[in-house]
Formats: structure tokens, C-alpha cells, sequence
């Protein structure tokens, strides 16, 4: 049960992933209400130059979409407009139930999301993140944040999107012990040794299609050098094992070295090289690497192909559990963030009542 009252969302970074954002919710308006009871509105979307605002939450989306795609910065919708309004700024100006951090990971020190999670939870708004900086860094200090104002954080756009990882850890293999999770967790990076194996193209090549794509981070060494998929495993150790890990705590090798050569090789060999992310719960502390193997072509992992990822956890009591799919993309991540959302309305509607001040009935 909700209490019927819009949540308002104020976003961060209106690029690939926050635009799809917008769009979705704004295209699943109706049929959200219609399904779940649940209504979205944007009271705040940031990029760097400045702010649209609407502190009721009705900013016309639509129309900003158009707008933006038409060449022109957010901060200078008509009516709206806000430029120079900084991220920090707006999360301390404008009311919102849910902080919607979409800018791109820092992979140095996680800022400034770091700082925009923490403001908006002292502000009071739940936080939904497809930034996995803030929670590599300091996992533990946002969550305590979190606890002390009785406020969600919503991870799983940054855990791999569209392919459930913590969800299936939390909720589906509750009650049994994971003995080990691998996976393939980026769709850069997986899409790039399809190309290569079904091509024999050069790895720059195939980053260039997956940027095109929208799929690489901002930084594109961030997947090719197997961060994004460390950052991945990462959140999950720490929510799923409470392992306190940092990426100073992890083992990483990309696929800047994995020539054509490589790839054809291991082809006739009947083998695929697979970029392989790898938590070992068991151990003390708890080991995660990334590294490219060459898997047997009947490996769980072997056939997940182009942008598609996969998980596999080793369990006590359920044996071996894989998912796969989930294709990396902006509305896949978009979709997890939507995820989130109607989960923390639906499930923690009480918690809405202080935080929504400026929400409209509708
Ligand atoms: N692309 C994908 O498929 C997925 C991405 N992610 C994660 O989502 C996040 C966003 O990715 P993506 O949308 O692809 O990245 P983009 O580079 O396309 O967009 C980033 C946006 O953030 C804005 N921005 C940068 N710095 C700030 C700041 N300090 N304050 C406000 N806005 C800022 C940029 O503004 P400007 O354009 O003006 O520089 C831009 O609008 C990343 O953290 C990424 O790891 C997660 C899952 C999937
Ligand atoms: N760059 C990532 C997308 C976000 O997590 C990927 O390629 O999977």
C-alpha cells in the first residue's frame, strides 16, 4: 500500500543512463500508476551546466527530452532553466523522495557522488545508483548514513543492470550459503571478444561499436581494464558478504593485451575468451579477481555473448545457480533503477511520509 502521493525524483547526470531514465518512467507513467499505485515525477534533473526545476515534480520531461536531443543544454529549458545550479546545490535546494545518481564512476575516489549519495540521504531521500564510485570507496560510511535516517539505497543499476545479481544473492539463495560467484558482469568488454572472436577485429574496433552503443563508461578504461567488472564485484561483496573491500583489495587484469592472435588461437583450440570476474567468499578476506580465461565452449559462461552477461553462484544447498542475459545497455540500466524504485515505494511506503513534503497528489 502506498499513500497515493507522487514520488518525486530529482536525477544526476543526464547522459545515457539518465535520459533513458527519464524516458522510461516517463513513457511507464500510467501503466505504473495502473499496476502498482505508484506515481514518478522529476522535481530535478542536473547535468554539468546547470539544472531544469520544478520543486512540485512536474517537469515536463517530454519536452526537456526533445530539447536535449535537439542540441541544446537542460539549463536552458524555457520556464524551467536553472543554469549553474551545481549537483550539490540541487540536492540541497530541492525536496525530493529518491536521489537519482547517475553521473559517471570515479574510479580515484568516487567524488563528487560520494558527496551528492551522502547530502541527499542527510536531506532525506532514498538513493537509487547507477555510480558504483561512491560505494567502492566507502560502502560502509553511506550505508551507516542510510540506517541513521532510515533511508534505502538502491544498487542495481550499478551491479550489473538488467542481469539481477543482488537480487538473486539476497532473495532467491537466501537460507543457502554461496560457496563462489563468477561471472561476466561487462557488456563492453564481453561485446568486444564476441566482435574480436567472430571477426578477428582489433579490440579498439570493438570499443568503438560498444561505444557507440552508449554501453562504455565515460572513461571506456574503466572496462577494458576490468574496473567496471572489479567495481561490480565489489558492491556485491560488500552487500552480499559484508566484505569491506575497496579497490585496493582487488586482483584486475583487462583485455588491453588479448590480441587477435589470442583470440584464434584459443578458437581452435575450441576454447572462447571470456572476461571472468570472480568473488571467493571463503576466503579471508574475501578474494575478488577479474582476469580474461579461456573457458571450454560447455562452460555455463562460454555462450554468453555480444553485450549479454551472466552470474553463477556455487551454493551449499542449491547447487550451481546461473543467470544470464540482462544485456548491458542505458534502458537496461534504467529498468534496474526503475527496479529499485517501485521496490522502496512499495515495500517501505511508511517511510515516505517526512520525506515527501513537496510531492503532489495528482
Ligand atoms: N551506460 C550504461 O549502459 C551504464 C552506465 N552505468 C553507470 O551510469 C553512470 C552514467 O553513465 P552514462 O549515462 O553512460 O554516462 P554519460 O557520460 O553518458 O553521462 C554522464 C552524465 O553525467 C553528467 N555529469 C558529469 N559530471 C557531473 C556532475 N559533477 N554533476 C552533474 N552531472 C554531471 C554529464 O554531463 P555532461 O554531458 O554535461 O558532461 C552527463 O550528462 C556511470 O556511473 C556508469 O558507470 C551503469 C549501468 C549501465
Ligand atoms: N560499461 C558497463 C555498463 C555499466 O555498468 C558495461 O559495459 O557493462
Amino acid at each position: 500500500m502506498t499513500d497515493g502521493r507522487q514520488r518525486n525524483l530529482l536525477l544526476l547526470g543526464f547522459g545515457n543512463v539518465g535520459r533513458a531514465f527519464a524516458r522510461l518512467v516517463t513513457e511507464k507513467r500510467d501503466e505504473l500508476a495502473g499496476r502498482y499505485g505508484v506515481s514518478f515525477g522529476f522535481c530535478g534533473i542536473v547535468d554539468v551546466g546547470g539544472a531544469v526545476v520544478d520543486p512540485a515534480g512536474n517537469l515536463p520531461v517530454a519536452d526537456i527530452l526533445r530539447h536535449v536531443e535537439a542540441g541544446r543544454a537542460p539549463e536552458d529549458f524555457p520556464g524551467f532553466g536553472r543554469p549553474g545550479l551545481s549537483a550539490p546545490e540541487a540536492v540541497r535546494s530541492v525536496p525530493a523522495d529518491f536521489l537519482v545518481e547517475a553521473t559517471p564512476t570515479s574510479l580515484r575516489d568516487g567524488e563528487p557522488a560520494r558527496t551528492h549519495v551522502l547530502d541527499g540521504l542527510r536531506a532525506g531521500c532514498h538513493v537509487l545508483s547507477a555510480n558504483k564510485g561512491p560505494f567502492i570507496w566507502d560502502y560502509e560510511g553511506i550505508m551507516e548514513a542510510a540506517r541513521e535516517r532510515g533511508r534505502m539505497v538502491g544498487l542495481s543499476a550499478a551491479t550489473a543492470a538488467a542481469l539481477p545479481t543482488l537480487d538473486v544473492a539476497e532473495l532467491c539463495l537466501a537460507g543457502s550459503r554461496i560457496l563462489s560467484v563468477e561471472g561476466i558482469l561487462n557488456g563492453t568488454t564481453n561485446y568486444i571478444l564476441t566482435r574480436m572472436h567472430q571477426t578477428g577485429c582489433r579490440y579498439e574496433e570493438g570499443l568503438r561499436e560498444a561505444q557507440r552503443l552508449g554501453i562504455a563508461e565515460t572513461n571506456p578504461s574503466l572496462d577494458v581494464e576490468g574496473w567496471d567488472t572489479a567495481n561490480k564485484l565489489i558492491l556485491m561483496a560488500n552487500r552480499v558478504f559484508q566484505a569491506g573491500l575497496t579497490p585496493r583489495d582487488v586482483a584486475v587484469e583487462g583485455i588491453t593485451a588479448i590480441t587477435p592472435d589470442r583470440i584464434g588461437r584459443a578458437r581452435e583450440a575450441g576454447r572462447v575468451v571470456k572476461l571472468i570476474g570472480r568473488i571467493d567468499p571463503g576466503s579471508d578476506p574475501v578474494r575478488v579477481t577479474v582476469g580474461p580465461e579461456e573457458l571450454p565452449l560447455d562452460h555455463p559462461l562460454a555462450a554468453v555473448n555480444g553485450s549479454e552477461k551472466a552470474v553463477s553462484f556455487e551454493t551449499d544447498s542449491m547447487g550451481r545457480i546461473t543467470v544470464s542475459g540482462g544485456h548491458s545497455s542505458p534502458v537496461g540500466a534504467a529498468a534496474a533503477l526503475l527496479k529499485d524504485a517501485l521496490r522502496i515505494s512499495l515495500y517501505h511506503a511508511k517511510s515516505f511520509s517526512r520525506s515527501s513534503k513537496a510531492s503532489s497528489s495528482r
